[in-house]
């Protein structure tokens, strides 16, 4: 999916240049105001940039042709920070509203699976007004999806939902990203919701492109502010190697060497899963640690390190093919003499399972 899109405001200027992926989940991430509503409405045709917007061979716009199609004429779905269902309209009709618009040639996805994946199938009688947040955000994906789209376009999804509703929903959105073929470009100011289901992250800053690239990749840079103080984070993507019922403990397989983790419910061997490392959470050492609580020690490669804020510094390091962050105290960063390309022991403290 490509998008090339100009568009200008009284005090606002979008001038963006999208490469995306074919597929996953694309987060379109920044803080208030940098343009990311705008840049999916543009998407969408609900406003009129200027420009070119090409999905999946599709060509949804291009000025220099003078082609330009309405919102309705560009298979895609929307679906809005409120989920808008049709207040007098069953869950049911609200699905098959979008279904009966969409020709049969065109239905690629099933009903019961999209019924099933999102977990609405006992919904189907009530009306919106009966629903939990999380319930009618579910429809209005179903709702969206329904119509078989090239693509789905998500403004904030969650952040109408309290932090209960929002581990409720998340779940589905991964089972929807492992069962649809359906690319999503995802909006959201919420780094934890970009970690756990984006596998391509583009930043915004003011109306421009910052950069863009694999989460993973994108996360690690020294360079980008993600990557700054107590929130930055790693993610990695491992398999289940195995689980001991006895203690508790996973141990999944990355590039890189191995995690071992407590998981209360055991994952399934063999299962792919994402996992967040948190920078705080990583110390270094220069000899290889010995009777230590600490469950993970791995080999690293010290690649860059950097001021972070008053009395940190931030230490990007590559273990395997894999890029993972260290925040410590400049004092420490010091007294260990750290330069690019030292070997050295890390040791994480903690790692998440994020799906
Ligand atoms: N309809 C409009 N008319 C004029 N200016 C607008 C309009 N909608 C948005 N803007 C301005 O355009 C800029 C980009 O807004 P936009 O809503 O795209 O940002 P955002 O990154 O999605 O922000 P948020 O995370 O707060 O939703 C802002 O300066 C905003 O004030």
């Amino acid at each position: 999916m490509s998008a090339r899109l100009q568009l200008q405001r009284a005090d606002f200027v979008l001038d963006v240049d999208l490469q995306l992926p074919g597929q996953g989940i694309t987060a379109l991430f920044g803080p208030s105001g940098c343009g990311k509503t705008t840049c999916l409405r543009s998407i969408a045709g609900l406003e009129r940039a200027q420009g070119q917007v090409t999905v999946n061979g599709h060509v949804w716009q291009d000025d220099a042709s003078r082609c330009w199609l309405p919102t309705h004429r560009r298979g895609l779905g929307y679906v809005f920070q409120e989920a808008s269902l049709f207040p007098h309209l069953s869950v049911h009709d609200n699905i098959h509203y979008g279904l009966r618009r969409t020709p049969v040639a065109r239905q690629r996805v099933a009903l019961e699976q999209l019924l099933e994946l999102l977990g609405i199938a006992q919904l189907l009688g009530r009306k919106p007004a009966t629903l939990s947040g999380g319930e009618r955000q579910r429809v209005a994906i179903a709702r969206a999806l329904a119509t078989s789209p090239q693509m789905l376009l998500m403004d904030e999804p969650l952040s109408a939902l309290d932090a209960e509703r929002k581990a409720e929903v998340l779940p589905y959105l991964d089972r929807l990203q492992a069962h649809l073929d359906i690319p999503v470009l995802y909006v959201s100011h919420a780094l934890d919701e970009v970690a756990r289901l984006a596998s391509h992250l583009v930043l915004l800053r003011a109306g421009r492109v910052l950069a863009q690239g694999a989460t993973a990749t994108m996360l690690s840079r020294l360079d980008l502010p993600l990557s700054q103080g107590d929130t930055a984070t790693a993610v990695i993507d491992a398999r289940v190697l195995a689980h001991d019922a006895v203690t508790h403990l996973s141990t999944l397989a990355f590039d890189g060497g191995h995690l071992r983790l407590i998981t209360p419910q055991p994952p399934v061997v063999g299962s792919q899963r994402r996992l967040r490392i948190q920078a705080r959470d990583v110390s270094l050492c220069l000899q290889p640690p010995q009777h230590s609580s600490i469950l993970n020690t791995l080999s690293a490669t010290v690649q860059s390190v950097r001021e972070d804020t008053p009395g940190y510094a931030m230490v990007a390091v590559r273990t395997g093919h894999t890029h993972l962050l260290a925040r410590i105290s400049q004092y420490s960063a010091q007294q260990l003499h750290l330069e690019t390309g030292q070997s050295l022991f890390i040791q994480v403290k903690s790692v998440a399972l994020l799906d």
